[in-house]
């Protein structure tokens, strides 16, 4: 009796330990789990989608949908439309896309910047450690290789909108309205024809604007540049560099080089940091993490986006980026100054637009020497502009031919000697659909002579693509004084602008100048 009891006893206090309870073999996600779903289904859009259910806001237009905003002219269906830069830009970072980044992206061997993965959730990964100075340029597997652009090219090609058009949007189409957007530096100054723009651009000049940095590191992660990676051989080149010296051979070549879809680890930390659970960084820790994102992009740095295409950020020093813009301000009053340009199908653009040297019709989509809708003739471009141009187109061929090792940097970017320069304004809500630049000359086209961009106050978001599929378009932050450059196999590149970023020019230029909004000169030979 007392052995019988004594077994109850035992059995009484170790049976809860072999009958779990349901529950505990239910793997319920914890609050953790979910918010790490969460992210990684919403983490390419760091702006407010956090959450959502994938694709939840993507709201893609085609051709041939109505389209309130652009009108791309397309037959094609697959053809998405720049139609809002926020709705645009997060198609990028749909995921159902690939995983992949799709820029090719290449430093400047001399840049000794190290740049970490980011833990920020936005404020991507700036690897470079490991950048390689070669040109396995790696692309999403959904896209044929990016240099293929040059070769698509046919006579029969469609010719494609080059701007996007928002005629609800209030971009100012007046020169009274436009004038006070590029600022009024030059308001004592007088000039006929411009009486109403000069009264009108007393706009206020003690604007508080933020400066904001954003660089290639706030594009996210799907969206961020492949990049090439540096694998040491055995001779001691790397393999990057053993593919270069075949480009050097036989340029064309590359095309059927290795590309390897470099796939993007995805990075612990950045739900570590982003979980509820996971302590608030120091200030300090933030400090430092802001540092290494600007450590990412100096001034003077080199990218080699694609072949053909260089990057070379914040090239033009704040000196001339002021002389650049009171220039602009003064011609953009004056006869064949800014306005607002209408595309092929009658909508108006999404920017302010003035040509300089010789005027391009956005309608015909050709070049003269007036314009149709006033006779003016456009201003010619300044001397200093060219040179500048000029000088950019100098600096990257010392730049690939040190990092690309090749003796005839001209096959890869053709010099050249701009006789075009087509200035446009944006205002926050300004935009410009893909397209490709084709309205010069035949023998300019053959000889794919560069396009050479220059980006003066608000930042944009550029995007870049074999295609004028936005989905596959790659994207880059163009900042204020960074030179792009597109020549070469790169000449037919898709291109446009998704967004500006609102108040992100340099507050002591904007001081000094009174700029709003982003200034784009692209200079072309006709
Ligand atoms: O604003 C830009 O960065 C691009 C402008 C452009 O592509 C053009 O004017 O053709
Ligand atoms: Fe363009």
């Amino acid at each position: 009796m007392h052995r019988l009891s004594f077994l109850f006893y035992l059995r009484s206090i170790t049976a809860p330990a072999f009958r779990p309870s349901k529950p505990n073999f239910t793997p319920t996600p914890t609050p953790l789990a979910h918010y790490s779903v969460g992210r990684v289904t919403s983490r390419s859009n760091g702006r407010n989608n956090r959450g959502r259910a994938p694709g939840s806001r993507f709201n893609v237009k085609h051709d041939g949908v109505k389209d309130s905003n652009c009108r791309v002219s397309s037959n094609q269906p697959d053809e998405a439309s720049i139609v809002d830069g926020s709705e645009d830009v997060d198609r990028f970072f749909h995921p159902t896309q690939s995983q992949h980044g799709q820029i090719s992206l290449k430093r400047d061997a001399n840049s000794s910047s190290k740049c970490t993965q980011s833990k920020h959730r936005e404020k991507k990964r700036c690897t470079q450690s490991a950048i390689a100075v070669g040109s396995s340029y790696q692309q999403d597997k959904h896209i044929s290789p990016a240099w293929c652009v040059g070769k698509d090219r046919s006579p029969n090609t469609e010719r494609t909108c080059q701007h996007c058009t928002s005629p609800n949007r209030a971009v100012g189409n007046s020169s009274r309205q436009q004038n006070s957007l590029l600022g009024s530096a030059d308001d004592t100054e007088s000039h006929a024809h411009s009486s109403a723009r000069l009264r009108s651009s007393q706009t206020p000049k003690n604007s508080q604007h933020q400066s904001y940095s954003p660089n290639l590191a706030n594009v996210n992660q799907r969206d961020r540049p492949f990049i090439s990676r540096a694998i040491p051989s055995p001779a001691g080149r790397t393999h990057n560099e053993q593919i270069c010296s075949e480009k050097a051979a036989d340029h064309l070549r590359i095309e059927h080089s290795e590309m390897l879809p470099m796939v993007v680890p995805f990075n612990i930390d950045q739900n570590k940091s982003e979980s509820p659970f996971a302590p608030k960084p120091s200030l300090p820790a933030k400090n430092k993490e802001k540092r290494k994102e600007l450590e990412c992009f100096k001034r003077g740095e080199k990218l080699i986006l694609r072949p053909g295409m260089v990057l070379l950020k914040k090239y033009i020093s704040h000196t001339s980026q002021i002389k650049i813009i009171k220039k602009c301000q003064e011609l953009g009053r004056g006869p064949g100054g800014f306005y607002q340009p209408h595309n092929r199908c009658g909508g108006k653009l999404c920017l302010q637009m003035m040509c300089l040297g010789k005027n391009w019709d956005s309608k015909m989509r050709s070049y003269g020497d007036r314009r149709s809708i006033d006779g003016a003739y456009p201003p010619s471009i300044p001397v200093e502009f060219k040179q500048l141009v000029e000088e950019a187109i100098r600096d990257s061929h010392a730049f690939i031919e040190q990092d690309l090792k090749l003796s005839d940097v001209e096959k890869v970017l053709p010099q050249m000697s701009p006789d075009i320069c087509i200035v446009n304004l944006y205002t926050e809500s300004g935009k410009l659909g893909l397209h490709q630049d084709q309205d010069e000359s035949p023998e300019s086209l053959r000889r794919e002579l560069p396009v050479v961009s220059f980006s003066i106050g608000d930042s944009a978001e550029f995007l870049y693509g074999k295609n004028r599929k936005i989905k596959m378009a790659n994207k880059v932050v163009l900042e204020s004084g960074d030179v792009l450059i597109f020549g070469g196999d790169s000449r037919l590149i898709y291109h446009g602008v998704s967004r500006i970023i609102p108040k992100s020019a340099p507050s002591s230029l904007v001081k000094e100048t009174n700029l709003r909004g982003r200034l784009n000169l692209t200079f072309r030979e006709f």
